[in-house]
């Protein structure tokens, strides 16, 4: 039929015959439509598949066998010993590795990219912080004691071994926010040569579920290598608060990472050079174990400055700015009680904006008392808005 079709068209094919040429674009037009219509065939194909594919299990390795099975363990419990499957490149495949195994677990597809940054972004990682005692104001007492716990064990492991004592594992810092805190842990980073390795508690269980556990243990695990170093653990009520009932499978989780906590601590040893400093607003809801003989058994008071405290702060700032070389700092902190170090800096950069938005290029004390009032003005807003919202 073809041929005869052939020898028909060899015969009369008149390529300028117009009804020739109009059904050859139509040809033309047609094939590549139907080019394209395979095309997306092909990307809808290839999307099903995804769809109907079954999940991978994510898993660490955790030996390579002489007889190329792997043991791994697997994020969802257990440690398997699996398959490698052909087209994943086995040299590739190490202690630690991040793969993806097949839904029974049995065979490794895939090695996954090196995810550390996201968990090292849930950290915050100072190699050398650059924070000095000289930076915190009315806090000497506190500075002295975290120098001795912390400090001098960092510095001289060898005077706690000699004598025959256990230098203490780490410390709580408490008090209300915005006291110095932070600054202090970053401090006693700096001047004992140690990385600064910050996390806040509060985000182990909300931005990881199910990986809280994990992450404490990667934390330490950095730790370690990075000694020495401080770990610094913000918010740690988030985690360490006793808690009546763990029905909910969130409760248990934060549950489970604090029991990783407490086995990291009591897992130190003297020598690994890592320090441990935690910091919570709430001392009184705290677990009882996080405050163990042998755990954070040293508690440091980071108390709102007293007069002296809030001269002192407000020194360190206005040293820093340019001022008219008139300023009362006995009047600044009389008008100051009841601020943190954190609002009596905020004043000082108000200050510094009043002064700008004046034109001039130097602070005086008429912007200071201006950004005291108003920096009053709003936490008594914010107080009233409190208290208008529990009675609402
Ligand atoms: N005693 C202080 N001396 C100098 N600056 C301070 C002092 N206290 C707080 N600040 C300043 O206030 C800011 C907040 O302080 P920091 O983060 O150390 O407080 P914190 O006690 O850790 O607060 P939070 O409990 O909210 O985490 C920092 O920028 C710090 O510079």
């Amino acid at each position: 039929m073809s041929d005869e079709l052939d020898s028909y068209r060899a015969k009369h094919y008149n390529s300028d015959d117009p009804i020739v040429r109009l059904l050859e674009e139509k040809i033309e037009s047609l094939t590549k439509e139907l080019e394209k219509l395979r095309q997306d065939l092909n990307w809808y194909k290839g999307e099903l598949e995804k769809l109907l594919a079954p999940p991978y299990i994510e898993a660490i390795v955790l030996d390579i066998l002489p007889d190329g099975k792997v043991i791994v363990r697997s994020s969802s419990g257990p440690n398997l010993i699996v398959n490698v499957s052909s087209n994943v490149d086995v040299k590739k495949l190490k202690p630690g590795s991040l793969v993806a195994l097949t839904q029974r677990g049995s065979t490794i597809v895939e090695v996954l990219p090196e995810r550390e940054d996201v968990y090292v972004k849930s950290f915050e990682v100072i190699e050398k912080p650059n924070v000095h005692y000289s930076d915190i104001g009315g806090l000497n007492e506190q500075i002295n004691e975290i120098r001795e716990v912390i400090e001098l064990p960092l510095k001289n492991p060898e005077l706690f071994k000699e004598i025959g004592i256990d230098p203490p594992k780490g410390v709580l810092l408490y008090g209300p926010p915005g006291t110095g805190k932070t600054l202090l842990a970053k401090a006693v980073a700096t001047e004992s040569n140690a990385t600064f390795i910050q996390v806040v508690a509060s985000e182990f269980a909300q931005k990881f579920v199910g990986e809280g556990a994990r992450i404490v243990r990667e934390v330490f695990e950095l730790a370690r290598r990075k000694a020495p170093s401080i770990v610094f653990i913000d918010e740690i009520d988030a985690i360490g608060a006793k808690r009546v009932d763990m029905g909910t499978s969130g409760e248990r989780e934060i549950q489970r990472t604090l029991m990783q906590l407490l086995a990291e601590i009591d897992g130190f040893k003297p020598l690994d050079n890592v320090k441990i400093i935690a910091a919570t607003n709430r001392l009184d809801i705290l677990d009882p174990a996080l405050l163990r003989p042998g755990r954070f058994d040293r508690l440091i008071e980071v108390p709102l400055p007293n007069f002296e405290g809030r001269k002192e702060i407000f020194r360190i700032y206005l040293q820093k700015m340019k001022t008219d070389g008139d300023i009362r700092y006995d009047i600044l902190a009389s008008m100051t009680e009841g601020f943190s170090g954190a609002e009596i800096k905020n004043v000082c950069t108000e200050a510094g904006y009043i002064a700008i938005r004046n034109g001039r290029k130097y602070v005086n004390m008429t912007d200071l008392i201006t950004a005291i009032e108003k920096i009053k003005a709003k936490n008594n807003k914010a107080k009233n808005s409190d208290r208008t919202e529990k009675y609402v």
